[in-house]
């Protein structure tokens, strides 16, 4: 596979030499007689470190396309609207099985947590796509918000109107909104989603870290023009405030032979994330595990952070080192994709979620605070692992889905019945 790199870059890439314009965005005509379209995921106006655009050269406009009807996706759903009365309870779910039963990764989408409102572009959700087939001649395209896919099991083959992206667990995918991709599997697939309806992500700011450090944008992958030339007719599946609709139209609609621009999916491998930690005493703030974020007006309050729990070691002296016992303004929505979680060694599995909204209490369970309170405090490798969150600064409502569809975890606040009182 061939890649561009850098978060945010302006990319310029052509699949057929001489495809893109020199100089100019919108010639008289266009090279090869292809049609000149603009993609903007910012105001005109954004100010220009948030300004996102590109101009993609094509063998037929996007406008070419037949009429949306809609489309019944009953497992895919949108914003607190959306959501059910949800109790202030710690909350864990056992991995959910991938189905038998044939589906694509839009038909296996399945939504666990909402909060916002697309409309008012703001808010996100939390989804799982279980799915097992490879979408044919048919692409999705979701105006309502970008996606980050954090794959779990199996390996997604990406086409997006910009190229192509190999994405395996461990690595993650962020698809702008109304970018048409469609994804292809060689068996059962597990994926968490992250559906980001407010600001774009960007990488956070490093503060006194300095210039490097954390995620570096140089080891975001963007694709390079790939066009599809398959003939015949493609479904285009269209995420619109909050439901689902399809259309026909008579030719692929990754037929895109050249592009450039700063608007782009990216695919990035969170072992290139240089993870920072104490080297003296207590555990920090998870925010120094923040590879992106989704701010909102309010400075320092995202609308989404995305954090990861990498490998890396643990030295602080005289410290609790997992996790400690906490309650937060903001809500937490974790998943697992390999190993143990520190705080969580056995009852979070790979697969599996966890959802602490804001102020519910959390830490580490009975087994966790008991080992970490007696472990010689060694330089430690937490190795093997990687789980994630999805942190925002809106409570989570759950769907019917995720609090009564039999993988909610009952037992869960059992994991901390046996933290004793300490002596009077
Ligand atoms: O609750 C959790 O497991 C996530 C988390 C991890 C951490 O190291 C500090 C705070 C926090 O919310
Ligand atoms: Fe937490």
């Amino acid at each position: 596979m061939n890649y561009q790199s850098g978060f945010g870059n302006q990319f310029a890439t052509e699949a057929v030499a001489g495809a893109l314009p020199v100089g100019r965005n919108s010639p008289q005509r266009a090279p090869h007689g292809l049609y000149a379209e603009l993609i903007s995921g910012s105001a005109f106006t954004a100010p220009r470190a948030e300004n996102q655009r590109s101009w993609v050269y094509r063998r037929r406009p996007s406008v070419v396309v037949g009429a949306f009807t809609p489309l019944a996706q009953p497992w895919l759903k949108t914003g607190a609207r959306d959501g059910i009365d949800t109790p202030p309870n710690p909350l864990r779910w056992h991995p959910i099985e991938v189905p038998a039963a044939s589906a694509d990764f839009v038909e296996g989408l399945r939504s666990i947590a909402l909060n916002g409102d697309p409309e008012a572009q703001t808010g996100m959700a939390a989804h799982l796509a279980l799915f097992n087939r490879s979408m044919d001649k048919r692409a999705f395209v979701n105006a309502d918000g970008d996606l980050l896919l954090v794959p779990q099991q199996g390996a997604l083959q990406i086409r997006t109107e910009l190229g192509l992206l190999d994405v395996k667990p461990g690595e993650i995918a962020l698809l702008p909104r109304g970018i048409a991709f469609s994804i292809a599997v060689d068996g059962p697939t597990r994926v968490y989603v992250c559906e980001n309806y407010g600001a774009a992500f960007r990488l956070p700011e490093l503060g006194p870290i300095g210039s490097n450090g954390l995620a570096n944008a140089r080891d975001f992958l963007a694709p390079v023009a790939a066009v599809d030339d398959t003939t015949g007719e493609f479904e285009i599946v269209k995420k619109y405030g909050g439901a689902l609709w399809r259309a026909t139209q008579p030719h692929s609609p990754f037929n895109v032979v050249a592009w450039h621009g700063n608007l782009a999916p990216l695919k990035y491998d969170t072992a290139h994330f240089n993870t920072i930690g104490s080297i003296s005493f207590d555990h920090p703030d998870p925010s120094i595990f923040t590879v992106l974020t989704s701010p909102t007006d309010t400075p320092g309050t995202a609308n989404c952070d995305f954090v990861i729990f990498p490998p890396r070691w643990l030295v602080a002296e005289d410290t609790f080192r997992p996790p400690w016992y906490h309650r937060n303004v903001m809500s937490e929505f974790m998943g697992l994709v390999y190993g143990q979680y520190d705080a969580k060694p056995e009852g979070f599995r790979p697969g599996g979620m966890s959802l602490h909204n804001g102020m519910v209490p959390h830490g580490p369970d009975t087994e966790a605070f008991d080992k970490a309170s007696n472990a010689p405090l060694a330089p430690h490798k937490l190795d093997n692992t990687l789980a994630f969150m999805f942190e925002s600064r809106w409570r989570f409502r759950l769907t019917e889905f995720a609090l009564n569809g039999g993988a909610l975890d009952a037992a869960y606040a059992d994991c901390w019945a046996g933290l004793k009182e300490a002596a009077r």
